[in-house]
């Protein structure tokens, strides 16, 4: 039988190892997150979502909870993941889930991370353009992608913060500085276009969304966003009007959410269900899953721009193939020469926004 003294003395040791040992739901030093993989109840894939406290934030953080090709989720922000993390945790999906909050603990929110998606920043209220959060949003991507560069510099970057024309240059060059860049693994995420090019063309043809894919080219802003609706599948036809009607009601979707939201913010739910089904599709690819084809805003050579969103193939590097812009009509060429030229100046300020650092 143990005497009371050596159970003491076992006791004093395991509250000093505990003392010393980080709480693992906080965050934790790098070497804890080797160990985490092995916590998770299936082998999968390790994700970071930065912002996950946020309107965007906590929906996505379910659904990627959900998805069972993540084992480790790993959710970052500056105020309220305790709360949010504690809450998801009680989910019974077999990822694991833990917490970090506050700059202290980006790095080890960071550290070994595969895939890292990030929607952290300020939303737009009634009457803002995307570029209007420039000021505030620029400086926030940066940092956050200084701690991808320097903790997990193999991970593929999904960015979600507006405006997405200039964070995704911003983010480009912050990881040529750090010798870390790979155009394959950078994507602005411009799904939530797709998505709402899917369901608006389906109401107008009267079938079910998910038989629709309609590509979305260009940028994420006003006139940028360019649907291609000559070529949508399955192959159909509209009227002059239709065209119009979907083509401004694709471009302005984002700004119709947040004149309904009145001040409350923007897109966040539907935005979430298009973040989580991107992420979906970059890990299926990772895995070596073929033909899976999505449209997204990466740099390209496509057009004279340095950035562009076009259908890419996603591979297990990241992005395998870019496809070209196939036939335009004229509508869409006109579109296309319009866009460029603001599409140009959002990467400009970008591009220009790190080297003045
Ligand atoms: N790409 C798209 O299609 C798309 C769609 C919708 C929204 N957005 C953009 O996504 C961003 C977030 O929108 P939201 O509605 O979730 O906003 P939100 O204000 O509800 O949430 C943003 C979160 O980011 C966090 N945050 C702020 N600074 C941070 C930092 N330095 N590090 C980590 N986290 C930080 C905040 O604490 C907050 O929890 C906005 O810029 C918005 O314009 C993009
Ligand atoms: O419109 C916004 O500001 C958010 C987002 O870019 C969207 O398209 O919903």
């Amino acid at each position: 039988m143990e005497t009371q003294d050596c159970f003491r003395r076992r006791l004093a040791t395991l509250t000093a190892h505990l003392q010393s040992s980080p709480p693992i739901q906080q965050g934790g030093p790098c070497l804890e997150m080797d160990i985490c993989r092995a916590k998770g109840s299936s082998p999968g894939f390790k994700v970071a979502l930065l912002g996950a406290s946020g309107g965007i934030g906590q929906p996505l953080a379910l659904l990627l909870k959900m998805n069972p090709l993540i084992s480790v989720l790993h959710l970052y922000d500056v105020v309220n993941t305790p709360g949010v993390t504690a809450d998801l945790s009680h989910t019974d999906t077999s990822a694991v889930v833990r917490g970090f909050v506050g700059k202290d603990q980006l790095e080890a929110s960071l550290q070994g991370m595969e895939l890292v998606i990030i929607p952290a920043g300020v939303p737009r209220k009634p009457g803002m353009t995307r570029d209007d959060l420039f000021n505030i949003n620029a400086g926030i991507v940066r940092t956050l992608c200084e701690g991808v560069a320097k903790c997990c510099p193999n991970a593929i970057v999904h960015i979600i913060s507006n405006p997405v024309n200039s964070t995704v240059p911003i983010a480009a060059e912050v990881f040529k500085k750090a010798g870390t860049y790979d155009p394959k693994r950078l994507m602005g995420v411009t799904t939530l276009d797709v998505v709402r090019a899917n369901t608006f063309v389906a109401e107008v043809l009267g079938i079910d969304p998910k038989l629709v894919k309609v590509p979305v080219i260009g940028g994420h802003a006003g006139i940028t966003i360019l649907p291609i609706l000559s070529q949508v599948t399955p192959s159909s036809s509209f009227t002059k009007d239709e065209v119009l009607y979907l083509t401004n009601r694709i471009q302005n979707g984002g700004t119709e959410v947040v004149e309904a939201k009145a001040g409350a913010g923007s897109a966040t739910l539907s935005m979430a269900y298009a973040a989580a089904k991107f992420a979906d599709a970059t890990l299926h690819a990772l895995k070596g899953e073929a033909g899976i084809i999505e449209c997204a805003f990466v740099a390209s050579q496509v057009t004279e721009l340095p950035f562009f969103a076009t259908r890419v193939l996603l591979g297990r590097n990241g992005v395998d193939e870019i496809f070209p812009l196939g036939p335009l009509n004229d509508f869409e060429r006109e579109g296309l020469v319009k866009l460029k030229e603001e599409l140009k100046a959002s990467i400009d300020k970008g591009t220009a926004f790190t080297a003045k650092k």
